[in-house]
């Protein structure tokens, strides 16, 4: 029970936190032998601490100007009043106990029960229940989250299923498409196009050194399957970051929101009064590549430590900028390799289940955009780490786009569609544009759709996949749900429940049948958990592979036929702790990690354990909970904490 704090006590309090957590934090890692219950979550995320004088000179005493981010224990709090209940991570609402009312001075801010944390997710979930429509329900979430991030924390975590769809695709597309008229409070940080020179100025309010893990940037282009959102695309930006939190424990102060604003093409936006964003068409070339440039700068010099996560760019700005910046700092681009690796976690799956050799499989991908090539990268990359040559790994996959199958002649395609591209003389005689066709000659395992066509995936293409394959896998991954190139059920119904499927969006079981969502959200959290705490230099083509074969190791397919080919989405976050291990673990391998050099406060340095089952106690003791913690008052705290992102 925390009680009134005096001045001294207060500084013992902090002070013995300290050294607890120093002293802890140097046997977390490198002791083997500590059970969970005795393991502290001492994170190494560090940060400036602003403290009392006092305090300051001591801390100063015992080391440097910072300390760790703890997962348990008091946290420290210079905020009173309105001001901490205006602060999503501080507050607590009615949870906060009498003794933090009159210490932090909210005795009258707040009814005179007081409500465990419990009691709140019930609360919320009842009035989240009552809300009729997707949009009105996602605006309650957006609401709750810039409130108390513990309380919307744990109120998504209990109800994942039905919350997931929700916070992320399909609704948040819809909300992003009405970012300008249903807007209410601003979040994240807006980069201008027209104002380049201001873009440190702009991340600076943000922090600076180590107070950012990981940052998601979008420039709105290609959002979630509904295209270009311009400055909208902030919220695909945030919604990402929320589910870093939720599945992957990244802490929701340490992360930030971008979105550059480079203008839009889309012409119902530009003629839209209320739109928020710049009214012109999209700035290319030469001064949007500048533009990047100083972007990619300022995060390496402000916060030289974070992860950097590409969205939903446009088809080629997407690739070019995961290529071109790959090497300068740890970067990752979820539409190609995010989900790239969960498509190829649910081949390996269904290849299992199937008892198929990897590389005999043969894979359409229909629809050869950011998502479809990134898909044939991975499963390239998986093919050659399993034993192919590159070329005996491309010459297994055959890709379409709205041209049809995508031949060696045809010459506006990009370079990358071009390295999957067939050799016409292989094709003469074969409508390239029919899908059944295409099916027909290849005979494919397995079918992907990342299309945006909706119904693409009619009963004749089905049946033909049926005719060549006893249990074909067939994902029809375009979001929204209504953009999907064949529903569930129907894929069942035309092949006697005997597809394997996996979708872009949620969906109900069948006779049965669990649809595995083939959601990157099974993967991103995981890479981006392993890259921010092995502080990789880079995030390798092997790393992301290491991902693939942890997630389809998960796999409950094996275990009962009707379940799904991916795992539950209740356990995504040991999924998430899972795949973060197996990217650790890569990473150290590759000796690319910089964990095992960051000085501890108390000195040595942190070592992260080689075994699996060590390594992952070790990352989960490191994963942000939502949980309450008790507040100290002091007098000046790191004001990170006060971000609403
Ligand atoms: N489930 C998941 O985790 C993810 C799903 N997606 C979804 O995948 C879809 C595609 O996304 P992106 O690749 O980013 O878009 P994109 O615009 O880069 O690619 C779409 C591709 O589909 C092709 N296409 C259009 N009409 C076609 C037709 N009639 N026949 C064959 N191909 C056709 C286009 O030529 C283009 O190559 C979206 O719906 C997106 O929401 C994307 C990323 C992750
Ligand atoms: C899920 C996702 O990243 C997309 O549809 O773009
Ligand atoms: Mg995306």
């Amino acid at each position: 029970m925390l009680k009134t704090i005096s001045r001294s006590q207060v500084r013992e309090t902090a002070l013995r936190q300290l050294s607890l957590r120093w002293a802890s934090s140097t046997t977390t890692a490198t002791s083997s032998s500590s059970s969970p219950s005795t393991q502290t979550n001492t994170s190494i995320h560090t940060h400036t601490i602003k403290t009392p004088v006092g305090i300051k000179a001591a801390i100063a005493s015992l080391k440097p100007k910072t300390t760790r981010l703890s997962n348990e224990g008091p946290i420290e709090c210079d905020l009173e009043g309105f001001q901490l209940l205006n602060s999503p991570i501080y507050n607590k609402g009615s949870a906060f106990t009498k003794e933090e009312r009159q210490a932090f001075k909210l005795s009258g801010l707040l009814p005179s029960q007081t409500n465990t944390l419990d009691e709140q997710v019930e609360r919320a979930y009842t009035q989240f229940s009552y809300l009729k429509t997707p949009l009105a329900k996602n605006d309650f979430c957006t609401s709750m989250r810039i409130q108390n991030k513990v309380l919307y924390y744990e109120l998504v975590r209990r109800h994942i299923r039905e919350m997931l769809p929700i916070i992320y695709t399909p609704t948040e597309g819809d909300a992003i498409a009405a970012y300008s008229h249903r807007f209410r409070k601003p979040e994240g940080c807006f980069l201008d196009i027209t104002e380049p020179d201001t873009i440190d100025e702009r991340l600076s309010v943000y922090g600076e050194d180590k107070d950012i893990d990981y940052i998601v940037v979008s420039d709105g282009e290609g959002i979630l399957g509904i295209g270009d959102q311009g400055v909208g695309g902030i919220r695909i930006a945030i919604a990402k970051l929320g589910l870093m939190t939720l599945c992957g424990g990244i802490h929701p102060g340490r992360v930030l929101p971008v979105v550059l604003d480079v203008g839009t093409n889309n012409e119902q936006l530009l003629n839209d009064d209320l739109y928020m964003g710049n009214k012109f068409p999209r700035v290319r070339g030469e001064e949007y590549w500048s533009f990047v440039d100083k972007f990619i700068t300022a995060v390496k010099t402000r916060f030289p430590s974070a992860v950097l996560h590409y969205e939903d760019f446009g088809v080629t700005t997407g690739r070019d900028m995961l290529y071109k910046y790959r090497e300068d700092l740890p970067s990752f681009n979820d539409d190609i390799q995010g989900t790239g690796a969960v498509v190829m976690a649910s081949i390996t799956a269904g290849l299992q289940y199937t008892n198929k050799n990897l590389l005999d499989t043969k894979v359409l991908i229909y629809g050869a955009g950011s998502a479809g090539l990134g898909i044939a990268d991975q499963i390239v990359n998986h093919m050659v780490s399993h034993g192919a040559t590159p070329e005996q790994a491309r010459a297994q996959i055959h890709t379409m786009d709205r041209r049809g199958l995508i031949l060696q002649s045809y010459e506006d395609s990009t370079p990358t569609q071009k390295l999957y591209a067939d050799p016409d003389a292989e094709w003469e005689g074969v409508n390239t544009k029919s899908l059944v066709e295409v099916i027909e000659k290849v005979k494919p395992t397995v079918l992907v759709g990342c299309s945006t066509q909706a119904g693409a995936f009619t009963e004749e293409v089905v049946k033909t996949m049926y005719k060549h394959n006893p249990q074909p896998m067939i994902f029809p991954l375009s979001n929204p749900t209504r953009l999907h190139e064949a529903f569930p059920v129907d894929i069942m119904k035309w092949t006697d429940n005997n597809a394997l499927i996996a979708t872009g969006s949620p969906f109900q079981p069948v006779d049965g049948f669990t649809i595995s969502e083939n959601n990157n959200c099974f993967t991103f959290p995981g890479i981006g958990l392993g890259a921010v705490l092995s502080r990789c230099t880079t995030i390798s083509d092997k790393m992301v592979s290491a991902a693939v074969d942890q997630l389809a190791s998960l796999s409950p397919k094996m275990e009962n036929p009707k379940n799904g080919l991916l795992p539950k989405l209740e356990e995504i976050d040991e999924v998430s702790a899972k795949v973060a291990t197996a990217v650790i673990l890569q990473s150290l391998k590759e000796g690319t990690a910089r964990v095992e050099s960051e000085e501890k406060p108390n000195g040595g340095f942190v070592q992260v354990p080689r075994e699996f089952n060590q390594c992952l106690k070790w990352v989960q003791s490191q994963m942000w909970k939502p949980i309450y913690r008790p507040l100290v008052k002091v007098e000046h705290v790191p004001e990170i904490h006060t971000f609403q992102v």
